[in-house]
């Protein structure tokens, strides 16, 4: 018997010259990009429009945020669950995250910043709002073509205002044993598209429908993208969100960054009526994702095997 080959994710190249609306590049990685989100939910995403010098200052500023005093790293608080510092988890030693909301705009990520650092980083404010301006525009790409594959051109604008960007940045420290050690529990991501970029260090497994682990070795020039809760109950179930974690060995920290689509307030989502027939009947009820982010972090939210059927499962 031999042993059989890893599994991998889909790799899309989206680095092509001519990846323009309409063109024939952009129908052919269209349908790559929605047979790997009905199968995997999530695949690897060749993109070279973030330039060398940012994708290595990324880090750099990722370094310096988490050298930051503990006191000075929890002054960033939000109102919104899970959206300012995180970590000190006993479950979850290793790993410690910062979210910066509105991540594209300019004046958010300095007050941000200035809050941290008082005599000003603008260097810092900077990178953040380059980085996550690049990555947005994969992210749209991305959902351009997902609503072009169900034909739902007649909700684009919608729903490409319907949402907001929070890049949350992640340390996980090297567990300094070679054992495998959890870095974040399996969870799926809640809101609409994620894409995520790392450092050299691995560690992110993502799980197929048959529950196998995937794990991920993405290149310098590669991005994950993945699909979240609330875009697997728009699509009313069409597109999949995979359930990930993070395991760690060895001795280096693992850096990533994961610039999130997020709908906004008070916007409520639905799945459009040319996906909900007799084959494919009506899974959520329509939901405000704020709210249910809300359930998402209550105790009945955290036993629940799916938080979503939980909370609006029809
Ligand atoms: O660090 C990573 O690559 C994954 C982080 C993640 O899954 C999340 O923040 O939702
Ligand atoms: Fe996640």
């Amino acid at each position: 018997m031999g042993s059989r080959t890893p599994l991998r994710l889909p790799v899309i190249d989206f680095s092509k010259p001519n990846l323009k609306p309409g063109s024939p590049e952009w129908d052919s990685v269209k349908s790559q990009v929605r047979k790997a989100l009905e199968e995997f939910g999530c695949f690897e995403a060749l993109f070279d429009k973030v330039p060398v010098e940012l994708r290595k200052s990324i880090f750099g500023a990722l370094e310096a945020l988490f050298d930051l005093p503990l006191q000075t790293k929890l002054r960033n608080l939000s109102k919104k669950p899970f959206h300012g510092y995180v970590g000190q988890y006993p479950q979850v030693p290793l790993y410690e995250s910062m979210g910066i909301d509105d991540a594209n705009i300019i004046e958010k990520v300095e007050s941000m910043t200035n809050n941290l650092w008082p005599e000003g980083k603008e260097s810092f404010s900077k990178t953040i709002v380059s980085f996550s301006e690049q990555v947005s525009e994969l992210d749209q790409t991305i959902r351009r073509m997902i609503l072009e594959s169900f034909n739902l051109e007649k909700d684009m604008d919608e729903h490409m205002n319907s949402t907001n960007y929070l890049l949350r940045v992640m340390k996980y420290k090297g567990p300094q044993t070679p054992e495998t050690k959890l870095g974040l529990n399996a969870h799926t991501d809640k809101n609409i598209v994620t894409i995520l970029y790392q450092n050299q260090v691995d560690g992110l497994e993502v799980q197929t429908k048959n529950g196998e682990w995937i794990q991920l070795k993405p290149s310098p020039d590669s991005f994950i993208a993945m699909i979240g809760d609330s875009l697997y109950a728009w699509t009313n179930g069409r597109l999949y969100s995979p359930y990930h974690r993070v395991m760690m060995t060895g001795n280096e920290a693992r850096y990533s960054a994961g610039l999130f689509s997020i709908p906004k307030a008070g916007y409520i989502i639905k799945a459009p009526e040319e996906l909900v027939d007799e084959e494919h009947p009506l899974l959520f009820k329509p939901f405000d994702h704020v709210e249910f982010l809300g359930f998402y972090y209550t105790e009945a939210g955290q036993r629940a095997q799916s938080a979503l059927k939980t909370y609006c499962g029809v």
